[in-house]
């Protein structure tokens, strides 16, 4: 079919892509698309309020030797040759229409107090400082991994806007950055002040008496109603005008007040049968029916019950929690493992739902704004990253005052160590913990991609009753796939971009495996006239928000982006999604296929295949692999005597990392399986930087020291270095036994007074210790037995998306649909056994190329050793090298360049090392 690359493959057959799907055809010319809901604007990104008129952002320029225009003209696809025969013959679809209704939030709060339920405002809270932490997102591409360094936002007061800032919808991110404007800077080496102002709601507005004039009297009425709101404000003026503002904002945004709206609300509440939330769908939502899942998935969840939710891509799981969070009494609180992903979902919830959002890379004030607003009962719905969960200071606001009605676990799959998309601290979301800590009774879990394995997992940690399990096919019915063998994928992406029917989509995604490589083939297109941008984590997160937008809203044709562009992208009109790597997974293969068609139209995705980036996908595979000896080093060092039981203990990250040749994700992952293993040796503290620098200003140290008992001790416990004093926070927090946000909270007043200023460096893990393993070999080694499983099941992964490449490319007969290069009856009946694999049984041996022997390995390891003889190495260390695998010890800007770099990537990895094992015992017993 289309992507038939190769001369040979001209067999194409046209009838196939009107003929398989049911699906309604999509236009190639522009296809009429819903109206955007007026309540859900499309984000602008020229629309900032500004002080003075800035000049209009400039067209989009991929590249600076062939800038592309959104209205270069598109090679028409009679002047190529057409190998593919793939004439576009569609029929116009029915685009689905979503207007959402929308009601006054303040209407919607007179609602709640009306019906007298607990969804009241924390009396006391006192949280001076955001806890710092790590929100890595993860970024499974191999190099330049950023890395956050968690340093407490200091909470700088700043002058009050001059502007009044643009209505923007209560959930707008890009469309509020007026705080953002005023915001102060980020400490300088916080990482995290690339990101997106996370101001999302637009709170950090000061007051304007304008604004105050205007208020309504229906807000202050109903504000001098609340318990303790009038007094708690009256005390705290800048305060409640910091929030009221922001409410006023809402009030102004929101459609006005629509008592049918709170009616229907009501009544969903009192009755949640079919019909009454199928009324509520359509008035808030817009939608005439639920889809399939979608209603009995918001039945159980209202009526308490604990549910796990398997849809596909763009099936709509996210209104299975918007929907019951408006019915629902307290705060619906959702996990989400990007923060990328917490930004789109919070920019989608309708207007009538209040959100925020709580990440690390906020600063103070707008992490105390977003506080603020939970505490006045303002937010409904709360974003949060699952390493807000080691905040102890975080987890205290719901235990004490805010009641929680639901948490959602989004991408559910993470917490399984088995899925695709593990994260450590996905492990800590156990339903016992959510239980203790935050009395929670219901829980979501939502996924699209877990196989039978996974949710066995899911089910286990968040102890949810196997008969709530909810799950439709995985497989979406309106993408056409197709697998093309190819030699030079340059060569073949572009003949696939210029031919029907990808020549004539106006959207499309092109997935790459590298950020170096995401850029190159970004350039490449630009340089041929194809509108492209690049995406990928390496990015600023305010480029990559442009990105993302400019492609939302058409301006860009083709995005060319890693695995970081997808989770959770909707835009319904993708039409077109190209890998130009394989995908790791089958898992992930559906996520980012997902992309496209979520408007259920036809849609067409293509793989190009080749072996050498297999290999490569391959050998990555084994870069988190740890031996038992380093495990037990890296042990002893967390129990080491001096580490006493009960205190707080850290070690830095980088220089950790290299010490053991063990990644930085590896060892939180070790840590963390210490906290919820079966035994609990230790408790995981949130990260901080810990060596800490001082700079006094005003008063000598020592007069201070004697008005301050922390600045006593800090002094005790400094070292003199060119005339500061530096000194490690945890020692400090030890010594006064107090926690080291409270050392912060101090260092913070006294910067405020201009007495001094500090610096913090070393990002480290914190953790303290609750029990000493009996047997700390036998620990390491069932650590590092389970690290081990978890790598094979990642290449037994990889192995089953290579093994379904092969199987279509080689293998299939093209019978019962099939031809050419389009598979889409094969893949999808792949794709349905490996997902319906029952647990237990034995995995399928896939034949992949890998050798098992090499004539001149094992010489070589021995050449390598002898010229590298400065080198301290371990067998994995040199089958590492072998494989072009960059570890933090042996780093690819160091050993890339090396001869023997990547040479045997196409021998198994165990083979390698084994051979690496015997060269070195030789090399060694030579005493060399
Ligand atoms: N009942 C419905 N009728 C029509 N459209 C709906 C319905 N429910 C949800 N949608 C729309 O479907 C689209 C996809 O929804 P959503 O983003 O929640 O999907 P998802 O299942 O979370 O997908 P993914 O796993 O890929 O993130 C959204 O644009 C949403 O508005």
């Amino acid at each position: 079919m289309y992507s038939s690359l190769h001369a040979a493959d001209s067999d194409s057959d046209d009838s196939l892509l009107s003929d398989v799907s049911a699906s309604p055809t999509r236009r190639c010319s522009p296809a009429p698309r819903p109206a955007p809901s007026k309540h859900r604007p499309t984000p602008d990104p020229t629309s900032k309020p500004k002080r003075k008129p800035k000049p209009k952002p400039k067209p989009v320029p991929c590249s600076t030797s062939a800038p592309a225009s959104a209205s270069a003209p598109p090679i028409r696809a009679a002047a190529l040759s057409d190998p593919h025969g793939l004439a576009a013959r569609i029929a116009p679809g029915s685009a689905l229409t979503a207007s959402a209704s929308t009601v006054s939030f303040s209407s919607f709060r007179r609602l709640v107090q009306s019906r007298n339920l607990s969804f009241e405002p924390a009396a006391a809270f006192t949280n001076p400082t955001p806890a710092p932490e790590v929100e890595p997102e993860p970024e499974p591409e191999p190099a330049e991994i950023p890395i956050a360094e968690p340093s407490p936002p200091p909470a700088v007061t700043h002058p009050p806007p001059q502007l009044r800032p643009k209505r923007v919808h209560p959930n707008s991110v890009s469309e509020a950055p007026a705080a953002a404007v005023e915001q102060p800077k980020r400490p300088r080496g916080d990482p995290a002040g690339n990101f997106v102002r996370l101001n999302i709601n637009g709170y950090g507005r000061k007051k304007s008496f304008k604004s105050q004039a205007r208020r309504p009297t229906k807000y202050r009425s109903w504000k001098r109603q609340q318990p303790g709101g009038g007094k708690a404000r009256a005390g705290a003026d800048e305060e409640g005008d910091f929030v009221a503002e922001a409410l006023l904002e809402r009030e102004k945004n929101a459609a006005g007040g629509d008592d049918g709206v709170l009616k229907i609300v009501e009544v969903a509440r009192e009755d949640p049968s079919e019909q009454n939330l199928e009324s509520l769908l359509r008035k808030v939502f817009g939608y005439d029916s639920f889809r399939e899942g979608q209603l009995e998935a918001i039945q159980n969840v209202v009526a308490g019950e604990s549910t796990v939710l398997v849809l596909p891509t763009g099936a709509g799981k996210s209104l299975c929690y918007q929907l019951p969070a408006m019915i629902l009494p307290g705060l619906t609180l959702v996990v989400s493992p990007l923060l990328s992903l917490m930004v789109d979902q919070l920019r989608k919830l309708p207007a009538f739902l209040p959100g925020g959002l709580l990440a690390s890379s906020q600063t103070s004030d707008e992490f105390h704004g977003t506080l603020r607003l939970l505490r006045a009962g303002e937010i409904k719905v709360l974003f949060v990253s699952p390493e807000r969960f080691l905040n102890e200071e975080f987890l205290q606001i719901f235990r004490d005052t805010l009641p929680i009605s639901l948490v959602v676990i989004d991408e559910a799959h993470c917490i399984s160590e088995w899925s695709h998309n593990f994260r450590p601290s996905y492990l800590r979301l156990r339903a016992s913990l959510l239980r203790r800590k935050l009395n929670i009774q219901c829980i979501l879990a939502m996924t699209a991609t877990a196989t039978t394995q996974t949710l066995q997992e899911i089910v286990n940690a968040l102890e949810i009753p196997s008969g709530n399990l909810i799950q439709t096919s995985q497989i979406r019915e309106n993408l056409k796939l197709s697998i093309s063998m190819s030699d030079n994928r340059l060569k073949d992406l572009m003949l696939l971009l210029k031919s029907p029917p990808f020549v004539n989509m106006k959207s499309i995604i092109v997935y790459c495996k590298f950020q170096t490589e995401t850029d190159y083939v970004c350039k490449h297109l630009c340089d041929n006239n194809i509108n492209a941008k690049s995406y990928h984590s390496g990015l600023l997160m305010k480029k990559r928000s442009r990105v993302q937008e400019l492609f939302c809203s058409n301006k860009i044709r083709v995005v060319v982006a890693t695995v970081a562009f997808g989770m959770g992208l909707d835009k319904s009109d993708v039409e077109g999604v190209i890998h130009y790597r394989l995908p790791e997974s089958l898992e992930e293969y559906i996520q980012e296929t997902g992309r496209a068609g979520r408007d259920g139209r036809l849609s067409h995705c293509h793989l190009l295949f080749d072996s050498t980036t297999f290999y490569k996908i391959r050998s990555l595979s084994h870069s988190d692999g740890i031996d038992e000896y380093a495990m037990s080093k890296f042990l002893n060092q967390i129990f080491s005597s001096g580490n006493t039981m009960g205190c707080i203990c850290s070690f830095p990250k980088e220089s950790t990392s290299r010490k053991f040749d063990i990644k930085e994700e590896v060892l939180l992952t070790v840590l963390t399986q210490l906290e919820i293993g079966e035994e609990q040796y230790l408790h995981l503290l949130p990260q901080f930087s810990v060596t800490c620098t001082l700079y006094f200003h005003k008063t000598s140290p020592q007069l201070l020291a004697d008005k301050d008992i922390l600045l006593r001790s800090i002094l005790n416990k400094s070292e003199m270095k060119d005339g500061s004093y530096v000194f490690e926070v945890p020692r400090v927090a030890n010594d006064m036994r107090i926690t080291m946000n409270e050392v912060f909270d101090r260092l913070q007043k006294l910067k405020f007074s201009g007495e001094l200023s500090y610096e913090l460096k070393d990002p480290a893990y914190c953790y303290m210790i609750l029990k000493r393993p009996d047997d700390l070999n036998a620990l390491s080694a069932n650590l590092t037995k389970w690290l081990s499983e978890v790598e094979n099941s990642k290449i037994r992964k990889l192995d089953a998306m290579f093994a379904l490449a092969d199987y279509a490319v080689k293998g299939c007969k093209k019978i019962d649909g099939c031809s050419g290069s389009e598979h889409t009856p094969c893949i999808q009946k792949r794709i349905i056994d490996y997902f319906s694999k029952k647990e237990g049984t034995p995995d399928d041996d896939y034949c992949t190329p890998l050798r098992k022997s090499s004539t001149f390995l094992q010489s070589d390891i021995k050449v390598f050793l002898q010229s590298n003889s400065f080198a301290k190495f371990t067998p994995r260390a040199v089958a590492r090298i072998m494989h072009g695998i960059s570890s933090p010890a042996f780093p690819a800007a160091t050993w890339s360049k090396n001869h023997f770099w990547g040479r045997y990537m196409e021998v198994d990895f165990p083979v390698v090392i084994e051979a690496a094992k015997a060269e070195l015992v030789k090399f060694v017993g030579k005493g060399e």
